[in-house]
């Protein structure tokens, strides 16, 4: 018996188990690192070890209050263990921790760790530093990140919540004028959170200087109830996330201490003179790293679903494909890998390019430190189309999974609800899907305008293709090619002619006599099309890099096989790009179609053993189809059982209205 085969398992799922072609464990470190994947191991048993952090009844039997109580009750007990559980300066061990204890539909330090810490961290100044930081750590306040207002979230420069400086007491004085100015959406805000980041256009000496990061204190620290001029409360239950408490926030002329503004990179002067910052931006930073952020987190959905997904299939045997020889589980189907190994590659794919981006936000915020902010328009441009790319992505993915496992994909206790109504929240915020991509295909343009001028800008890994001369024809049936560099032409070729082509559309109309805000919106789905083809461009080239340094030869090829498949499947989803203007043929669409046909053939042995090697506990699936052991047909007999509605034979008011209706229809037929 090993971690993965286990006596009392689903025979199904250990008869797959044992026809992988690897060492699942080997995968499982290749994966997550030695180092890191010991450390997961011993923070899941320190959670098994302490039942104080199991649900008293699974959360989809929870009324709203009954979430949010669960939760606090658990964001305490995490925080109390915290020390001992886990090495609490390491971000990979933290977030683990925090879901395996808290799970993922939110928990009241959610803004606190995410973004409120990091807007401190990046954008206070030393001294506010030294104020804020060590209570925001040691959990003497929880804050959270209040930008969004009923009236904008977008639009930035459109906010209406106002700090006016008021230079004879040294305060801001911060005010909601219309219904519309009221923060909307903040998550913690409504009940749990005793300080916020506000976001307000600063007014000082009789000028709006634009928004601005303000650290506010919103409710009394002692009775938590809110402070004079505060109103504060939740917006109501939600399409998901219903455990977290998103609130809304009204001032009515609040005053603050000037230095409740925060002051690394603009500043207010005693006498209200403004400093501005060196980059207009610089106050986002906290947005960027949700972006950043959410690449992985998109990772984790789809790994997470196509485990859930592969498992089940596994077990679910459902038709014959020869007939008379047997039902099949329903995994052997060919369009039952079609909808789920896709998924499982991109979930790796994003997993890839996630590490990436997060080094390059770190690595920018401490070239920020040290004065050089010369990264931030790149990060900025990648990051957005990345958040914008793989959440849509990973929305359609999770949906796949959850069709993918029939009628019993549609329960709760599926687990896909959950993971799908947490996920598709990424596609809106941190700003809406399409704005993010428009706001790539700004960047993009500039590149566009640099190449038809002739000059380059500098070496950047990231854009450096789009001023290649790539080949004029699609190769990617030719030649031998084991790093896919005709496949990797191809998408540069794609990403090139169509961020050109939206380029010299834009310049044409402005001929025309357009205004470009004008010509903008007309080429805007152009402009969408070009990051999205650049995007791709930049995850499967990172995903080609990262598997070419994979020493061990079995796991290698488990991952070619993602690779393979990864990159054929983009393929015929931007065929018609391709074929729009003759660089790719009918026949070599053929030829990437078998390829993905081939790619799923090879993945199928191995598919259940290459979810394994995600190394997802069964506490963080939630999911009575992707449980490890594959006893799924008991198990869900049982979690129905708990239905709160199971709690009687009879419901206490079927008398007072079926029953006396049916009772009344049988005495009058009598009659
Ligand atoms: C571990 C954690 C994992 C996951 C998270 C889990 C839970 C968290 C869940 C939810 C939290 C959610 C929080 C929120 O949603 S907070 C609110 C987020 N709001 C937004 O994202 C608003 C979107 N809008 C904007 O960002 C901007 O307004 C917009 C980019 C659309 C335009 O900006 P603005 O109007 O201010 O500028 P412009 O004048 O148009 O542009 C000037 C120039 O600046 C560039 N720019 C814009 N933003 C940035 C930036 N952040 N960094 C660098 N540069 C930036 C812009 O591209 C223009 O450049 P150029 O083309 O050179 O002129
Ligand atoms: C689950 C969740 C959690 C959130 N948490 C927070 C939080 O903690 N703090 C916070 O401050 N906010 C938070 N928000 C708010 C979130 O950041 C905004 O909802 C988001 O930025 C989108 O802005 P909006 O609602 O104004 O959308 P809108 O801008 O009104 O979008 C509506 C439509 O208009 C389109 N549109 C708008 N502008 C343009 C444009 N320039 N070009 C093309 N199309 C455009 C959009 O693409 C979209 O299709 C959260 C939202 C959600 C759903």
């Amino acid at each position: 018996m090993s971690r993965y085969i286990r006596e009392g398992d689903n025979p199904d799922l250990t008869e797959e188990r044992r026809k992988a072609s690897f060492d699942t464990e080997a995968m499982a470190e290749l994966f997550w690192g030695a180092r890191n994947l010991m450390r997961r191991r011993e923070i899941a048993n320190y959670v098994e070890q302490h039942r104080e952090f199991d649900d008293p009844q699974p959360t989809a039997f929870m009324t709203r209050e009954e979430l949010i109580e669960n939760a606090t009750r658990k964001a305490v007990l995490t925080m109390e263990h915290a020390e001992k559980a886990i090495d609490i300066t390491r971000d990979e061990e933290s977030h683990y921790f925090n879901a395996l204890t808290m799970g993922i539909d939110g928990n009241p330090f959610g803004l606190h760790l995410v973004m409120a810490i990091p807007t401190i961290m990046n954008n206070a100044d030393e001294g506010q530093q030294d104020e804020w930081l060590p209570k925001a750590l040691n959990r003497e306040f929880i804050a959270t990140y209040a930008q969004t207002e009923m009236g904008h979230g977008t639009n930035l420069k459109k906010l209406e919540t106002t700090a006016t400086y008021d230079p004879k007491t040294q305060e801001f004085i911060l005010h909601s004028p219309t219904i519309t100015s009221t923060k909307w959406w903040p998550g913690n805000l409504g009940k749990s959170s005793n300080y916020s980041v506000v976001m307000a256009q600063l007014y000082s000496q009789g000028k709006c200087y634009g928004a601005h990061p303000f650290f506010v204190q919103l409710r009394d620290l002692r009775t938590h109830k809110p402070l004079p001029g505060i109103t504060v409360g939740d917006i109501g239950p939600k399409f998901g996330i219903n455990t977290n408490d998103n609130g809304f926030l009204r001032f009515d002329q609040v005053r603050i201490p000037r230095r409740s503004m925060f002051m690394k990179h603009a500043k207010i002067l005693p006498d209200g003179t403004y400093v501005p910052p060196s980059h207009s931006k610089l106050n986002y930073s906290a947005m960027v790293y949700v972006r950043a952020a959410v690449v992985s987190l998109m990772a984790s959905h789809l790994l997470a679903c196509s485990t859930i997904a592969v498992r089940y299939s596994c077990i679910r045997r459902q038709g014959e494909i020869t007939p008379g020889t047997g039902e099949v589980k329903v995994l052997d189907y060919q369009t039952q890998q079609y909808r789920i190994f896709p998924q499982i590659a991109r979930g790796v794919a994003f997993r890839l390019s996630g590490n990436y981006i997060i080094q390059l936000y770190r690595q920018t915020m401490t070239d920020i430190k040290n004065g050089d902010i010369s990264a931030v328009p790149d990060l900025h441009a990648i990051s957005c189309g990345l958040k914008a790319v793989t959440s849509y992505q990973g929305a359609l993915g999770l949906e796949q999974c959850r069709m993918a496992c029939g009628g019993h994909g549609y329960l709760q206790a599926s687990g896909f609800p959950l993971q799908y109504t947490v996920a598709i929240g990424a596609c809106t915020y941190e700003g809406e899907n399409m704005v993010m991509l428009l706001q790539t295909a700004r960047h993009l343009i500039k590149m566009a305008k640099a190449i038809r001028s002739g000059r380059p800008p500098k070496p950047n890994k990231v854009i450096d293709y789009l001023f290649k001369k790539g080949p004029t024809k699609c190769l990617i049936d030719q030649t031998y090619d084991p790093n896919y560099q005709s496949v990797l032409e191809a998408f540069e070729h794609l990403s090139r002619r169509v961020t050109l082509e939206v380029y010299d559309r834009l310049v044409q109309l402005q001929q025309q006599g357009r205004s470009y805000e004008l010509a903008w919106n007309e080429c805007a789905v152009d402009l969408c099309k070009a990051t999205r083809a650049h995007v791709r461009t930049f995850l499967a080239k990172t995903f080609v890099e990262e598997v070419n340094k994979i020493a061990d030869i079995s796991l290698k090829s488990v991952f070619q096989d993602l690779l393979q498949l990864y990159l054929f499947y983009e393929v015929t989803e931007c065929a018609a790009g391709l074929l729009e203007d003759g660089f790719m043929s009918g026949q070599q669409l053929t030829y990437a179609k078998k390829n993905v046909y081939d790619a799923l053939a090879k993945i199928r042995p191995n598919a259940a053993a290459i979810v394994d090697s995600f190394d997802i506990s069964d506490r963080e699936l939630q999911s009575v189809l992707g449980r490890r052991d594959g006893n799924v047909y008991e198990n869900l007999l049982k979690w129905a059982q708990m239905s709160p509605l199971n709690k009687h034979d009879v419901l206490p008011f079927h008398h007072k209205y079926l029953g006396k209706m049916m009772d009344e229809a049988r005495q009058k037929s009598k009659l």
